[in-house]
């Protein structure tokens, strides 16, 4: 019955809406039923401008200034909202009512943002209101409104700091990848065809790494000193960039330095095999396509580059060639040299960016060319070296939880007199079948470490032969 009646009440207003436009039909005639349309619309009009006119009044007696930060700009992302965005979502959590979660990295924990329209923020005593404003077509606008009075501290320190703590924390949360070249059959015309990568999550870090705890603690001061130092390195006039070189026998840990190095700074790596590269042109246009706050690593640069080519003419050469020149050149030419190599570390790679670190190692310091490492293109040169006690008190805390216990005497004698590498020690210290027995493995340690001893005595030092072989390129800093 109720239904009935709704749908006979609409049907009676349908009716009279036909009714009224069917008489709006007949009786007007067309000039008039026109002139009616626009006299309509230029109403319209007029209320529109009668707003923005009286926007404008208030715009100008108003004491407060507005900023638009839209988060396109003529198409292109306006990479100012992504900081600004970042720093409001950072800003005082503790006082927000609305918060956001994710998870950006799988070994971090969650990211908590602020998820509100309206933050208030002070800065040296000036009071700012940001606003995130939605246009009908969906595209947003950070506008950030303040007083007359702090139009000075506001455009010259604010919005400056506000973009530098935005961006800071992007990268502290960023997710690390590991870039592998591709080979150059495969490049197109994108620049993204060069590299390839992958998310990187290696769980190395410096806290986890077993080796001398001063050389350490000097490694760790370094690079903090380079990832802050953008303000010193322009003030002295050199480009921010800084070379280790990692040197030692295998399984000493080169490679899982270079992940530890990666996950403290979190940069990307870009893991560059030499050998798949025809000559020195592709490895400039593989270098001009890394991108800042990355480590380029050459692992066992002896074997990638053929350093007894002689230099000859080039030596002294070090400046960018013009393309043409360079393209000469390199078809007479099928690999990198040594030539091309001091190149990338000297000139192209100072000048094609900033914030980023270059890795070479080796386990054969002794074949380098000095010039390829002389100080000033490998700034450091860090010794990962056999396993000594204080290294081996590392992975036993790493592997067994242990700070002390009866065998560790003796394996510190043994371990003067034998050399073994720390990834030989990690191996007898790992959990046979998930299952912790420190007394097992401490003993298995202790017998190898007596069976080296005594080969190593009968046979002198034979660790110049690979003994844990190289792993498959890609797998290095995943495992
Ligand atoms: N100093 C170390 N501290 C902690 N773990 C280590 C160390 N050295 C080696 N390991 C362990 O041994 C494994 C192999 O080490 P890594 O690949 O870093 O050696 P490498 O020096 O790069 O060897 P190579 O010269 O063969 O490339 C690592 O996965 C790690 O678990
Ligand atoms: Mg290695």
């Amino acid at each position: 019955m109720m239904m009935g009646d709704t749908m006979g009440t609409f049907g009676s207003s349908m009716a009279s809406l036909f009714f009224f436009w069917a008489t709006f039909q007949q009786i007007f005639p067309e000039h008039l039923k026109i002139a009616i349309k626009e006299f309509l619309l230029s109403t319209i009009q007029q209320l529109s401008f009668v707003q923005r006119f009286s926007d404008q009044i208030i715009n100008f007696f108003s004491p407060y200034i507005v900023i638009s930060f839209p988060e396109y700009e003529e198409y292109r992302f306006n990479h100012a909202f992504a900081a600004i965005d970042t720093y409001l979502g950072a800003k005082a959590i503790g006082k927000a009512h609305k918060i956001r979660a994710s998870q950006v990295k799988q070994s971090k924990g969650l990211v908590l943002k602020r998820d509100e329209a309206k933050v208030r923020d002070v800065y040296q005593g000036v009071n700012v209101w940001w606003e995130i404003v939605t246009a009908a077509d969906g595209d947003r606008t950070h506008k950030l409104t303040f007083h007359r009075r702090g139009l000075e501290i506001v455009t010259g320190s604010y919005i400056k700091y506000v973009m530098e703590e935005g961006k800071s924390i992007e990268a502290r949360n960023k997710k690390m990848k590991l870039f592998t070249n591709n080979p150059s059959l495969n490049w197109d015309t994108s620049k993204k065809s060069l590299w390839r990568h992958i998310d990187f999550e290696h769980p190395a870090s410096f806290q986890t790494l077993a080796m001398d705890p001063v050389k350490k603690e000097d490694i760790l001061n370094d690079l903090e000193a380079f990832s802050n130092g953008k303000e010193y390195y322009k003030k002295i006039g050199k480009a921010w960039k800084r070379g280790y070189l990692l040197y030692g026998p295998p399984g000493t840990g080169k490679s899982t330095m270079i992940a530890a190095m990666a996950n403290h700074l979190n940069y990307n790596i870009y893991d560059l095999e030499l050998t798949a590269i025809q000559n020195n042109s592709e490895l400039r246009k593989l270098l001009t396509a890394t991108s800042s706050r990355s480590i380029i690593v050459i692992e066992d640069i002896d074997c990638s580059v053929d350093l007894t080519g002689k230099r000859g003419k080039r030596d002294g050469d070090l400046s960018v060639k013009k393309d043409g020149e360079q393209g000469k050149e390199d078809q007479n030419q099928s690999r990198v040299t040594l030539s091309g190599l001091l190149n990338f570390i000297d000139g192209i790679w100072s000048a094609c960016g900033q914030e980023r670190i270059i890795v070479f190692t080796t386990n054969h310091i002794e074949k380098l060319d000095p010039a390829l490492i002389r100080r000033g293109r490998m700034d450091m040169h860090i010794e990962l070296s056999y396993c000594s006690f204080e290294a081996f008190k590392v992975l036993a805390k790493n592997y067994l939880d242990l700070d002390s216990h009866p065998l560790f005497g003796e394996i510190q004698s043994l371990l003067k007199e034998t050399k073994i590498a720390p990834a030989d020690v990690a191996e007898k210290l790992m959990a046979k079948n998930h299952k912790l027995d420190v007394n097992g493995s401490l003993k298995d340690l202790v017998q190898s470490l007596e069976k080296r001893k005594k080969h190593q005595r009968d046979h002198g030092d034979d660790h110049k032969k690979k003994l844990s072989g190289k792993k498959l390129r890609i797998f290095r800093y995943l495992f």
